[in-house]
């Protein structure tokens, strides 16, 4: 699914209002038909609402919502923020059609024509919408405060009155914290921002049918992977197959004290599908890979506590797997370094890069050159900093990491709420599933052996990372939704994932 700015949002409505065609208003009046359809799913008509609408298209959609909820005999109130001395027509042609129906329509000019905001009862905000273009001042910002502050649900209508659709706030700006956000058609780039959390809350999309060739023909870097879209990359399993058919994947991880990423890794590259699997671990590691993971095979390192390299152990070079994965548990000893170094310009194929694996990459810049083309790194936003550089906001680390993968051509999963997978075209795929009990330790491990199975068996690097991303953020809703994000562990993340 698309995920296109302002202007192109704008656009898709004239496009809208001129393909289908309709008119203005009533392409007014379904959005807010999507959203009254949402709001009776959700909240019972006995309860009280509060809908406060500004004076543009997203208060001309309060107004319309007001009369659909009344005419549906919910209590409702309705204010009209006064900010300004005009109001857009639309707004006018549904304020006079509200009138029809009630005189009581409050009208808010100063602090205290604001209402006290109760817990039990629901605030629709539709004061400011897609045509932000300044910060909240004056009366506005009051409002805004005043429902912040209050105890009442809140729910935005498009997006939180305050928030940009598409660039950064201030610090010091003022934005509804709603509980919910019911948006139309398309997720908004702010939604899927880390930083905007509490300024969106769980957001829901009510399809307006808004011009379909528009948006077919949109150029947007930016997409939100839904999960019908991420299944449809699931390989099939021929049912002739045998084990060579799914790769064989070299995994390189662990180290004193760290065997337990190495572990879960493997595991995890087991779970996903791999045909086989060979983990080269150091020495102290070897009884505890054989005996916690004894589907794989092990390769013992030279060295007793870190890796050192794989060429005076074994006979088939790393080149010669389907894939290799590295950085699990790894650590950032001198010698590591030195196996890095000689490990990469000898692999030709995509492979995974994670963990300190990373971090031995940002303190080697050098080392970027030789990463081979459309490999998948997997950095946490510090990881991620420390390849690159600090960033001021979630738009310039945006910019960032569409230019990094582009840069180096390679896939770059950038870890987080809404995970964003980038491409070595500079699209960005943000994750629909997930959770934050997955920000616990060795998740990221399990990461790393699932996207070294999808490599082994032949996925394309940009659909593995977007399949892996999702399976792997399905499986923590499944864990969070069994036993609570908070007790939720690594281990049983890779005990739920699941390939259908
Ligand atoms: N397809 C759809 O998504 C549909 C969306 N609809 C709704 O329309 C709004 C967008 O409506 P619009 O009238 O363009 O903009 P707003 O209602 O957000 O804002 C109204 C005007 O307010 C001015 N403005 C901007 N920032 C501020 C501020 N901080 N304080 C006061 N006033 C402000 C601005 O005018 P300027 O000329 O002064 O910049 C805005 O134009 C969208 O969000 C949906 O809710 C339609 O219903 C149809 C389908
Ligand atoms: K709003």
């Amino acid at each position: 699914m698309k995920i296109l700015n302002v202007d192109q949002i704008r656009a898709l409505d004239e496009s809208t209002i001129k393909h289908e065609p309709i008119a203005p208003l009533n392409l007014m009046e379904r959005a807010s038909l999507g959203f009254v359809n949402w709001y009776v799913d959700h909240f019972p008509a006995t309860t009280s609402t509060k809908i406060f609408c500004g004076l543009g298209n997203n208060g001309g959609d309060g107004l319309a919502i007001a009369r659909l909820l009344m005419e549906r005999e919910y209590p409702v109130e309705v204010y009209v923020v006064r900010y300004a001395p005009r109001e857009s027509d639309d707004f006018m042609h549904n304020h006079r059609r509200l009138k029809l129906i009630t005189e009581d329509i409050k009208y808010v000019e100063f602090s205290r024509d604001l209402p006290t905001l109760r817990h039990n009862e629901v605030v629709i905000d539709a004061i400011l919408g897609s045509g932000l273009s300044r910060p909240a001042e004056g009366i506005v910002k009051a409002t805004i405060e005043t429902i912040n502050r209050a105890p009442a649900t809140v729910i935005s209508v498009d997006i939180a009155s305050g928030l940009y659709v598409d660039q950064a706030n201030q610090p010091d700006d003022v934005i509804i914290e709603p509980d919910h956000t019911v948006s139309f058609q398309l997720p908004k780039l702010a939604f899927v921002l880390p930083k905007n959390g509490k300024y969106v809350g769980n957001w829901h999309l009510v399809d307006i049918q808004l011009h379909k060739r528009y948006i077919d023909l949109a150029p947007t870097p930016y997409y939100f992977t839904q999960p019908r879209e991420a299944r449809l990359l699931l390989h099939k399993r021929e049912r002739y197959s045998n084990k060579g058919t799914f790769g064989h994947a070299l995994l390189l991880a662990g180290s004193f004290g760290k065997m337990g990423a190495a572990v879960l890794s493997a595991r995890a590259c087991l779970r996903s599908g791999v045909g086989l699997l060979t983990v080269h671990v150091p020495q102290c590691g070897y009884p505890i890979l054989q005996s916690s993971v004894p589907e794989a095979m092990c390769q013992p390192d030279g060295h007793q506590t870190v890796l050192t390299g794989t060429s005076r152990i074994s006979s088939t070079p790393p080149s010669e797997y389907s894939t290799v994965g590295i950085g699990p548990g790894i650590g950032k000893a001198p010698e590591t370094l030195t196996m890095l170094r000689e490990l990469l310009p000898t692999i030709k194929k995509p492979m995974v890069i994670d963990a300190d694996a990373l971090n031995l990459l940002s303190e080697n810049r050098e080392l970027y050159a030789q990463i081979p083309k459309h490999s998948i790194l997997t950095p946490h936003p510090k990881e991620f900093e420390r390849l690159t550089k600090p960033w001021k906001d979630d738009y310039e680390k945006l910019d960032l990491l569409r230019d990094f993968a582009k840069t180096h051509k390679l896939v770059v999963v950038l870890k987080g709420a809404y995970s964003a997978v980038a491409t070595p075209d500079g699209e960005v795929h943000f994750n629909a599933t997930g959770n934050p009990g997955l920000s616990t330790g060795g998740t990221g491990d399990v990461l790393t052996g699932v996207l070294t199975a999808l490599l082994a068996q032949g996925y394309d690097p940009v659909e593995a990372a977007v399949l892996g991303v999702y399976a792997h953020g399905l499986a923590g809703d499944v864990v969070a939704s069994q036993r609570g994000p908070i007790g939720m562990t690594a281990s049983d993340v890779v005990d739920a994932l699941r390939w259908e």
